[in-house]
């Protein structure tokens, strides 16, 4: 047979096998099926399911409109998959949190053995070894532990003022450093260069595949057509094969090669204390079967992963939402001015003194979640709730954007208002927007370490520079066309903007001088 006419053949495989998978689909019916039906949800197409109106590249965009008219609990199929989207932030905490022995797993991902993404603690099954990650984890990033960083936060938020004033046309990229820097240092106790570093750039290159990979869609495709993933990788078409091969030899260096660092470095004595470091250590001489080092390798990859694309991204977000609105950032910089004045840079000491800052931080969560589906939950066993019937393994959103647009809550919720999380005495208010880091168990463990590394560089940030539009040939600032990046995150794609120092004669030396840290500030304690 000839290729062109194999290939002709696929689109016929992929249509009989779905509806051989369709009419083969066995969803064990429970009790509860028969006291309470599905929650409502537009009408499935047979076999593909709701794929009519349904916009692949907001899919956020899509299940929001659905809530509006089918309310906040809804359901929706595509292709085998069951979804059960959660669009308000009460109903998501009494299902995910007050259940949470429930709701704690995440849904089936045929994608990620392929891919070769299974040591992603993130998206792994509930139980052990997911506790024993969670572990780990917890040793260093718990609120008490993270308060440790902060004289490397400010060494490196210092570092980012200094790039943008030497660069600023590559200020993405030095956001990225910013945040990948700290979190190279905080689990492998790897100083990272502050351009071009390798290991950095190993792992970048990996999160920008696993980003793309693990969407709803990619997962429902595999599931429903696992033989696209047996086609020869030379056979055109086949990019899924070939995509799956890179992907899993870029998550291979991503654990692999910092890991070794570690490892390397405890050989020569010369480790700093680290999230790997300790727990080596720790579990040095009764770690036989090699478990407990598959999980911390395994761990210390998802921490990269997980932080590198989230908190680069919020920044983004920042520095479009500044641009916007400049009386925001006056008022923000005003603050900063009134609280730490011209001579020196602010540090964590002045934050509870400056609640606009932290006020903008919380809008800038919310106005645009990052993780606008946050990460998807999975229902253990069947269940009713608020009258519904829940399918055992239904996948679960949190539509974080729906909670985000909440009118009531966020009256013109696509403004960029800082003032909503104030008192009208000034204070900061309760509403810490929580839901951008998710639900239960599976709650972000590194919300304490990103929240004080974004503040770090959004107050470094404002007390020296100015973000303001581009400018045209004629010199008046234009609008910027701004596109959103799709997949698990979204992010403002790189816009045009410029990036003034407020000082017109600021320097790294004067930078240097105005933050009273030093370089070789011990940034924890021993090894434990
Ligand atoms: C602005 C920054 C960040 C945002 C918005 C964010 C948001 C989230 C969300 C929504 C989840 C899913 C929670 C759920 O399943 O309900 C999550 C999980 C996770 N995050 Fe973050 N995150 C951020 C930064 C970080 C950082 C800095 C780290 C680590 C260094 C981190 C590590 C993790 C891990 C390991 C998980 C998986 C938890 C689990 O499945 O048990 N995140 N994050």
């Amino acid at each position: 047979m000839s290729t062109s006419h194999a290939l002709s053949l696929i689109p016929v495989f992929c249509v009989a096998f779905a509806i051989v998978t369709y009419l083969t689909r066995d969803r064990e019916k429970s009790d509860f099926e028969n006291q309470a039906s599905l929650p409502p949800g537009p009408r499935p197409l047979p076999v593909v399911g709701n794929v009519i109106g349904f916009k692949t590249d907001e899919p956020w965009a899509t299940y929001t409109e659905w809530s509006v008219i089918y309310g906040d609990i809804l359901y929706s199929r595509f292709l085998g998959q069951e979804i059960i989207v959660i669009s308000s932030e009460e109903l998501a905490k009494a299902l995910l949190e007050r259940r949470s022995s429930n709701y704690s797993d995440r849904p089936f991902n045929p994608v990620m053995e392929p891919f070769g993404l299974t040591y992603s603690s993130a998206f792994m099954h509930y139980g052990n070894r997911w506790r024993l990650h969670r572990r780990l984890f917890h040793q260093v990033m718990r609120a008490e532990a993270v308060l440790e960083y902060r004289p490397l936060q400010l060494r490196k938020a210092r570092q980012l003022l200094i790039d943008l004033l030497d660069t600023p046309e590559d200020y993405v990229a030095h956001l990225a450093t910013y945040s990948n820097s700290i979190v190279m240092d905080v689990v492998y106790g790897y100083e990272a260069k502050p351009r071009n570093d390798p290991v950095i750039s190993v792992v970048e290159r990996s999160m920008e595949m696993f980003v793309k990979v693990v969407t709803l869609q990619k997962a429902a495709i595999v599931g429903s057509f696992p033989f696209l993933l047996s086609l020869p990788s030379w056979l055109p078409g086949a990019s899924l094969k070939r995509e799956a091969i890179s992907t899993r030899r870029l998550s291979e260096d991503m654990i692999g090669v910092p890991f070794r660092y570690v490892q390397q470095s405890l050989a020569s004595g010369n480790a700093k204390p680290s999230m790997v470091a300790n727990a080596l250590q720790k579990f040095s001489g009764r770690d036989e079967s090699g478990y407990f080092e598959q999980a911390i390798k395994e761990s210390s990859g998802t921490a990269f992963g997980a932080s590198s694309e989230t908190s680069s991204s919020t920044m983004l977000v920042f520095i479009l939402a500044m641009i916007n609105n400049p009386r925001v950032q006056e008022r923000a910089q005003a603050e900063i001015d009134s609280v730490v004045g011209a001579d020196r840079l602010p540090n964590f000491e002045d934050r509870s003194s400056m609640p606009f800052v932290d006020a903008v931080l919380r809008e800038t969560l919310r106005w645009h979640p990052v993780l606008p589906l946050g990460v998807p939950h999975a229902a253990t066993d069947s269940d009713v709730f608020e009258g519904y019937f829940i399918p055992r393994g239904a996948t679960i959103l949190p539509n974080a954007w729906a909670m985000s647009r909440n009118e009531e809550k966020y009256p013109g919720p696509e403004e960029f208002r800082p003032e909503r999380f104030l008192s009208p005495d000034g204070e900061l208010n309760d509403d810490t927007v929580s839901f951008a880091f998710g639900f239960g168990r599976r709650i972000c463990v590194g919300r304490y370490l990103a929240d004080a590394s974004i503040w770090s560089a959004v107050v470094s940030m404002l007390a020296v520079f100015k973000f303001a539009k581009p400018l045209d040939d004629m010199g008046r600032e234009v609008e910027i066309d701004v596109q959103w990046s799709t997949g698990i995150t979204s992010h403002p794609v790189p816009f045009p903007c410029r990036i003034i120092p407020r000082v017109a004669t600021m320097s790294a030396k004067t930078l240097g001088q105005m933050t009273n840290i030093s370089d070789s500030a011990p940034l924890r304690g021993e090894l434990r």
